[in-house]
């Protein structure tokens, strides 16, 4: 233990980001590690909104479109978080929610490849994006196969000629397992197909290299580790060489060549501001914005190296305080197989979670049996890994799992 905690304590003097937990606001006495589910509150959200409602609503009222450049929030935004992606400037449009986001990629990708008819997804996907590949299926006519990564190779050699879209994460949600992008994009490519990736555990979690590698289209939220907020809106980015023929399948009038124009034809505007649909949540977009602003100055490569060392430690610590008491950890143990968070399994996981954020130390679960401990490096410590599992330890060991009030499940887990 005195060993555990003396390398915590070296890897925390010695952490580049450290001071960066200042950007955020966070409760005493809890170690937060859901930022996979709900980033914590950048310090910086509070007095935007403020200015937002007080001084550009109370105060502008609807001259704030054009003066507090309402208009362009979700270009502005988008391009902001592009910045993180790896993506050049007018290709990332912020707004909706991830799920209408999928929907919108999956049916203009569909669009792009006439006469294709299979979209692919990932059996082991967050289930948002496999409830819209069937609904645009259904809508569109055509075929949703669940195929899981390693399989993609034998799935596109037998029917990649058939292959319209491939939707799939780089990070699973549960095991925390980290797909290869680039083989995976280039593959679903070299099929013919048209790859969109689902960010929401990658964006501001690990370098992405959109325009790298050439991905078609992406998507993800902007809660998690980008730390917008509740319900914060989610971003699409569309490679600027399909954005010609990108046929959105919500043709709004934001997204429309003159919105003002108020014509009784939709004609889409050139560029990525066709996707843009109806109004935009302009509050929503303004604490995403402020929120962002916890990156400036931050290399995504630092971000990756705190994140692995992070997680890289949880694992140490598991494998030397859960010894014997029924956890396994699912996460890779290989860096470049890992996201931001670790997963360890337990047949009591729901009610230890509970016991545990009773001892202030929060993350969450994912039924049936898998603790999830998400690891946001612009506010999380080493310190907080060993805590965290420290604990763990203490909770199984006293048998607070057993405890009937962490028995029940609530509604959000
Ligand atoms: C991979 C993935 N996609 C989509 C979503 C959710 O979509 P939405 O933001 O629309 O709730 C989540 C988590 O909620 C997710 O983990
Ligand atoms: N979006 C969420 C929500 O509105 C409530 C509770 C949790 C979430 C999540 O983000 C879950 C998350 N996508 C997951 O990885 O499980």
């Amino acid at each position: 233990m005195k060993e555990l905690q003396a390398r915590a304590s070296e890897l925390d003097t010695s952490d580049p980001l450290a001071a960066q937990r200042e950007r955020f606001v966070l409760p005493d006495g809890v170690v937060y590690l859901d930022g996979n589910s709900l980033g914590a509150l950048p310090a910086a959200v509070p007095e935007a909104l403020a200015d937002g409602v007080h001084r550009q609503w109370g105060v502008g009222l609807i001259r704030s479109w054009n003066e507090h450049h309402w208009w362009q929030a979700p270009l502005r935004v988008g391009d902001t978080i592009g910045q993180l992606l790896g993506a050049a400037p007018g290709q990332t449009v912020a707004g909706d929610s991830t799920t209408v986001q999928l929907f919108n990629g999956l049916a203009a990708a569909a669009r792009l490849r006439p006469g294709r008819r299979l979209l692919l997804t990932d059996p082991g996907h967050f289930p948002t994006d496999g409830y819209i590949a069937d609904s645009v299926a259904r809508l569109l006519g055509l075929e949703v196969l669940r195929v899981a990564p390693d399989d993609l190779p034998r799935c596109l050699a037998e029917r990649g000629h058939e292959v319209a879209v491939a939707g799939y994460s780089p990070v699973d949600y549960r095991t925390g397992e980290l797909h290869d992008m680039p083989a995976i994009t280039r593959a679903v490519q070299e099929a013919g197909g048209l790859m969109l990736w689902d960010l929401c555990h990658a964006t501001g979690a690990l370098p992405v290299r959109l325009d790298e590698l050439g991905v078609d289209l992406a998507v993800g939220c902007g809660y998690k580790f980008l730390s917008g907020g509740p319900g914060a809106p989610a971003f699409i980015y569309i490679a600027r060489r399909h954005q010609a023929a990108f046929d959105h399948p919500l043709t709004g009038w934001n997204g429309h060549v003159d919105p003002f124009g108020l014509s009784g034809d939709y004609v889409p505007a050139p560029g990525v501001d066709r996707a843009r649909i109806g109004t935009p949540p302009i509050l929503s977009l303004l604490a995403l914005e402020a929120a962002l602003t916890a990156f400036e100055g931050v290399g995504m490569e630092q971000v990756r190296a705190k994140s692995l060392s992070l997680t890289g430690f949880f694992m140490d610590c598991a494998d030397t305080l859960l010894d014997g008491l029924g956890f396994t950890v699912v996460t890779p143990r290989e860096p470049h197989r890992r996201g931001s968070q670790v997963a360890l399994r337990h047949p009591d996981a729901y009610p230890l979670v509970r016991a545990l954020a009773a001892r202030g130390v929060i993350g969450d679960m994912r039924a049936p049996d898998l603790l999830r401990f998400g690891v946001n490096a612009l506010y999380v410590s080493h310190r907080d890994m060993l805590t965290a599992v420290r604990h763990l330890r203490q909770a199984v060991t006293q048998g607070e799992h057993r405890d009937p009030r962490f028995l029940h499940r609530a509604a959000v887990t």
